[in-house]
């Protein structure tokens, strides 16, 4: 059986963390794209040479003309810039929104098969744009962010409460901006509801509440903390677990920015939900009942990309 090839567009701090990672995992061989000159080349090979130490196989290649992506399964893509200390992801729609509209020329001409996951922020808008430049089909263009806020509010959950994060699972929906709604009721830690362990005394509901917040701010946290950036190794893990789920038919349940076609009362947007990958990409969208509190969350955090998409549609009029 060929191996599957994996095209990353945007080889900077998450594309060659996603390199690397698809090379551990066998995941398929491997094309590092980015406009840069010797970058996507120089990082190709350092793996490529960390192969033998850690003994897998694939191929990896380091790219500056899209024809290099031809025909690949999955497509990742950091391409465009990160925010520094003091800038908000919204800061950066303008010039990233440029990004996408070649991108996803390149995409449409060389891998219109692709099951692709877009990273680039404002996260969902940028998914949003980039399909439309694209053309490729909804089921077939997913953003990543949810995997990775919820990896957050996991992480943050099981340090509170000094357990295992293989026993926290949470789950946070919505935006990736600091509305996005990190679900209480639907999380659980070894199967017991968050609401629960703070009626049996486990978990403080000061504490939860911080965590959540904490959870809403994360990637600002870690711009604070790099100065130069943002997080790159948890985003990387996130993007590799839904391009896993993808080329093995997992049919995993992932919180993804899915397009939505009625559900949730929305039709057309990009948002956080859950949904099932598999081999059809996303395969179904789960539609969870909120109740009033979540439901105001939730529609505030829809407003403010709902925000960003009307901006994208007056910067790029052949979106609207
Ligand atoms: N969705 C999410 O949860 C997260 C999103 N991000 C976003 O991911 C993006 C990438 O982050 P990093 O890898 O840390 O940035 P980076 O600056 O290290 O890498 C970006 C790469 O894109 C390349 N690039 C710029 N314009 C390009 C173009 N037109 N075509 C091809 N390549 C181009 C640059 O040369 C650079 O190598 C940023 O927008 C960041 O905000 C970051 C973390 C989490
Ligand atoms: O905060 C940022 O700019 C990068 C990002 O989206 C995250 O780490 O969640």
């Amino acid at each position: 059986m060929a191996r599957k090839k994996i095209a990353l567009i945007g080889s900077g701090q998450i594309g060659g963390t996603l390199a690397h990672l698809a090379g551990l995992k066998e995941l398929g061989d491997i094309v590092l794209f980015d406009i840069a000159e010797g970058i996507p080349q120089g990082k190709a090979l350092d793996i490529a040479e960390s192969s033998p130490v850690d003994g897998f196989d694939a191929k990896l290649s380091g790219a500056n003309g899209y024809e290099a992506i031809a025909g690949a399964d999955v497509i990742i893509v950091t391409a465009g810039v990160p925010r520094k200390p003091g800038m908000s992801r919204d800061d950066l729609l303008s010039i990233n929104l440029g990004v996408m509209e070649q991108v996803g020329a390149g995409i449409k001409q060389y891998a219109p098969n692709a099951f692709v996951i877009c990273i680039t922020n404002p996260l969902d808008a940028m998914v949003w744009a980039l399909q439309k430049f694209s053309g490729l089909p909804a089921n077939k263009v997913v953003g990543m962010a949810g995997v990775l806020d919820s990896a957050r509010f996991r992480y943050f959950l099981a340090e509170a409460l000094n357990v295992s994060v293989k026993d926290v699972h949470a789950m946070t929906l919505g935006g990736h901006g600091d509305d996005m709604v990190p679900l209480v009721r639907h999380s659980t830690v070894g199967g017991i509801p968050l609401p629960d362990l703070v009626k049996m005394g486990l978990l403080s509901q000061e504490k939860l509440d911080a965590i959540v917040e904490r959870t809403r701010k994360g990637g600002g946290e870690i711009v604070a903390l790099l100065k130069t950036g943002s997080a790159f190794y948890a985003p990387a893990a996130s993007a590799i677990a839904m391009a896993e789920s993808y080329l093995k038919d997992q049919k995993r349940i992932l919180p993804v920015a899915a397009q939505l076609s009625g559900q949730y009362g929305l039709d057309g947007t990009y948002v956080g939900v859950p949904v099932v990958i598999g081999e059809n990409g996303v395969e179904r969208i789960f539609e969870i009942e909120f109740d009033e509190a979540e439901k105001a969350m939730f529609a505030k955090s829809v407003a403010s990309v709902s925000g960003l998409i009307e901006a994208c549609k007056q910067i790029k009029p052949s979106l609207a």
